[in-house]
């Protein structure tokens, strides 16, 4: 048995997903900066599916997997989770969901998570939100976010502040030099950030309405079938 990465390599990985050509939205941001509370948001009003890939390995670790112990002990240590493990769980979750719009939460951690999932799905995020927030306000919140979770004391928020400088943040240049970044100022309040949040989502949503608008026009008009499709692409050279 090979590593994922080796699979993408003969081609035997990311077919299915690959064909279903999804929509990937990374979700990254500092421990604490609000990527949970802002995605279901998302979830909410865009209809894309939330995966935090935190979760996942949280979910792994309660399973009983023969990887559980190791994951732990990462997670105690705000340490990151070799890639092979994360992206299988990433890959089940999109596939098993039969969905085509993911918000892929707090992953990739590093460039080798990066290039791993780049690799092996052959799918790249169509861009990557990113809820800019300062240490103070971050730990403030995670020390008061009651949810039993182990990693929600000083010691280990301070080693996942310093991972996310030294291996996350390299990801987010990455990705901005590629003129993907959409940056958001977390330190407000959760409606005035969801606010900031809309608004990147919501061209989108205008190309779909303006084409739902011009359906709904021609077929109150009854056009023929062929003159319906030249109108559209004459009427929609904007989407
Ligand atoms: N804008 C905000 N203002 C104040 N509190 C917030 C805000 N956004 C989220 N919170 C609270 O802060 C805590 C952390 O938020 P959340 O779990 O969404 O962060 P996260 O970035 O997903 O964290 P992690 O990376 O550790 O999973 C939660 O208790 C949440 O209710
Ligand atoms: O891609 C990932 C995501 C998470 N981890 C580990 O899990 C904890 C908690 O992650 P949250 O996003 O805060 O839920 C994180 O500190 C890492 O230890 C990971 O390794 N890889």
């Amino acid at each position: 048995m090979g590593t994922v990465v080796e699979a993408a390599n003969k081609g035997a990985s990311g077919s299915i997903l690959q064909k279903r050509n999804p929509t990937i939205v990374f979700v990254l941001g500092g421990p604490g900066s609000g990527k949970g509370t802002q995605c279901a948001n998302i979830v909410e009003h865009y209809g894309y599916t939330h995966l935090s890939a935190g979760d996942l390995l949280r979910a792994e670790i309660k399973s009983g997997s023969e990887n559980g112990t190791m994951i732990q002990n990462m997670i105690k240590e705000g340490k990151i989770v070799p890639s092979e493990v994360t992206i299988k769980l990433l890959q089940r979750a999109m596939e098993e969901s039969g969905k085509d719009k993911f918000l892929i939460d707090g992953f990739p951690r590093n460039e080798e998570n990066r290039a791993a999932f780049e690799k092996v799905t052959g799918m790249e995020p169509s861009f990557v939100l990113f809820f800019d927030c300062p240490e103070e306000e971050m730990e403030r919140r995670l020390l008061n976010r009651n949810q039993g979770r182990e990693d929600d004391n000083i010691e280990t928020i301070r080693k996942r502040f310093r991972v996310f400088l030294e291996s996350s943040v390299p990801v987010i240049s990455y990705y901005d030099a590629k003129g993907k970044v959409r940056k958001i100022d977390a330190a407000r309040p959760v409606e005035e950030v969801f606010a900031s949040v809309k608004a990147i989502f919501e061209p989108k949503n205008e190309k779909v309405n303006h084409y739902v608008r011009i359906m709904s026009k021609l077929y109150m008009y009854k056009f023929h079938f062929a003159v319906k499709r030249k109108l559209i692409s004459l009427c929609c050279h904007r989407c």
